[in-house]
């Protein structure tokens, strides 16, 4: 539905040119909710702005529902504008405009009709939860409402993707949750596809089906958001995600050796993670009932979710006679969920 492929943008600057993309190519599919995060600079706000053109790509394709973009004119390029509504980090209302006449805007622009207007502006007010602030400016509005003017304005035209570029960065985090949580009832009441842009792993956890994370004008790596935390490749990948998960080994093995060969008194030490249904899934009692001579120690866990799937983390300690442990892994492997052998350690006095 949206397919970038080998985009390169260079800006000229009085110090040179800036090499802000280079060779960046992603799927996004319809309906999904597409994440790309990336540090300040990495190219994030340039690579949006290439998916409606308002950036020009030095080279390159983009391409939305089959057309492509950079083979159009100006003119080609408005009508399909229309069909890919943008919101903005600082919402860019036009503050001497009502609610309702922001919002009527780009229908205004179109020359729709004043019925059609009202009936479509008073829709989108109430979708968005403002329907009792229709006459207010945007200066007696607060950010979280501000941006929800911004989404109906840019639902207006009945767009099929929604670019939304940090659209929650001057929120607080409860309104920035409440944006995200009318963001994806919009792409699932409404079939949108939606892209978000964001310097935070919190957005991408919560609302996102895949991410990209882009680095220095290039994507270090993408999937999806369950694969991209449980497996992240890249160290850039690695220290978005702990901000939010706490890879560290429990206090009482901090500072020891972990060591890939069983040393006496060791436990195996398991990073277990679950998604979905097995998150609720008594997997490891099955295995302590199966395996009663392995001793199994909860050294940590952790429930979470991942967009609405439950998302459990856990690591736990083995000992016990070496072909039951080996049986008890073998039987866990079998299980719907990720694990990971972090090594052998001896728990401090
Ligand atoms: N119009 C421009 N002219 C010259 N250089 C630019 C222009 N716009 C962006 N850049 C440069 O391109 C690079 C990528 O910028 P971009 O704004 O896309 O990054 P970003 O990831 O969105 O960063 P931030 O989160 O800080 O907005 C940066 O080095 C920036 O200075």
């Amino acid at each position: 539905m949206i397919k970038l492929s080998h985009i390169v943008k260079t800006y000229d600057s009085p110090a040179g040119p800036v090499h802000a993309l280079k060779d960046i190519s992603l799927e996004v599919a319809r309906g999904e909710i597409f994440g790309i995060i990336g540090l300040s600079g990495a190219g994030k706000s340039t690579l949006i702005r290439c998916i409606n053109m308002l950036e020009r790509p030095t080279s390159g394709t983009v391409e939305v529902d089959g057309r492509d973009l950079t083979a159009m004119n100006n003119r080609e390029l408005r009508a399909v504008r229309k069909k890919i509504g943008m919101i903005f980090q600082h919402f860019n209302l036009l503050s001497s405009a009502t609610v309702y006449d922001n919002v009527a805007f780009p229908l205004r622009l179109a020359g729709t009709a004043e019925d059609t207007i009202r009936t479509k502006v008073t829709d989108l007010l109430g979708l968005v939860g403002l329907a009792d602030k229709a006459h207010q400016y945007p200066s007696q509005l607060s950010g979280g409402q501000k941006q929800r003017v911004g989404i109906a304005r840019a639902l207006a035209s009945d767009p099929s993707v929604l670019l939304c570029d940090e659209a929650t960065s001057a929120l607080d985090p409860q309104t920035t949750k409440a944006i995200l949580r009318l963001i994806a009832d919009i792409n699932k009441k409404l079939g949108l596809t939606v892209v978000v842009i964001t310097h935070e792993m919190q957005v991408i956890k919560d609302i996102c089906d895949k991410v990209a994370v882009i680095d220095k004008g290039v994507i270090a790596e993408q999937g999806t958001v369950f694969d991209i935390f449980t497996e992240p490749q890249q160290p850039i990948t690695r220290e978005f995600i702990s901000v939010l998960l706490s890879n560290d080994l429990p206090a009482a093995f901090r500072g020891s050796a972990v060591t890939q060969e069983k040393t006496p008194g060791s436990l195996l030490l398991l990073r277990l993670t679950f998604l979905g249904e097995s998150a609720d899934d008594p997997v490891l009692a099955g295995m302590i009932r199966k395996f009663p001579d392995v001793e199994t120690t909860m050294l940590f866990g952790t429930l979470d979710q991942i967009k609405e799937m439950p998302f459990g983390r856990m690591i736990v300690g083995l000992t016990g006679p070496d072909e039951s442990v080996t049986a008890a892994l073998a039987y866990l492997k079998e299980k719907d969920l990720k694990e990971e052998v972090i090594g052998y350690a001896k728990r401090h006095d």
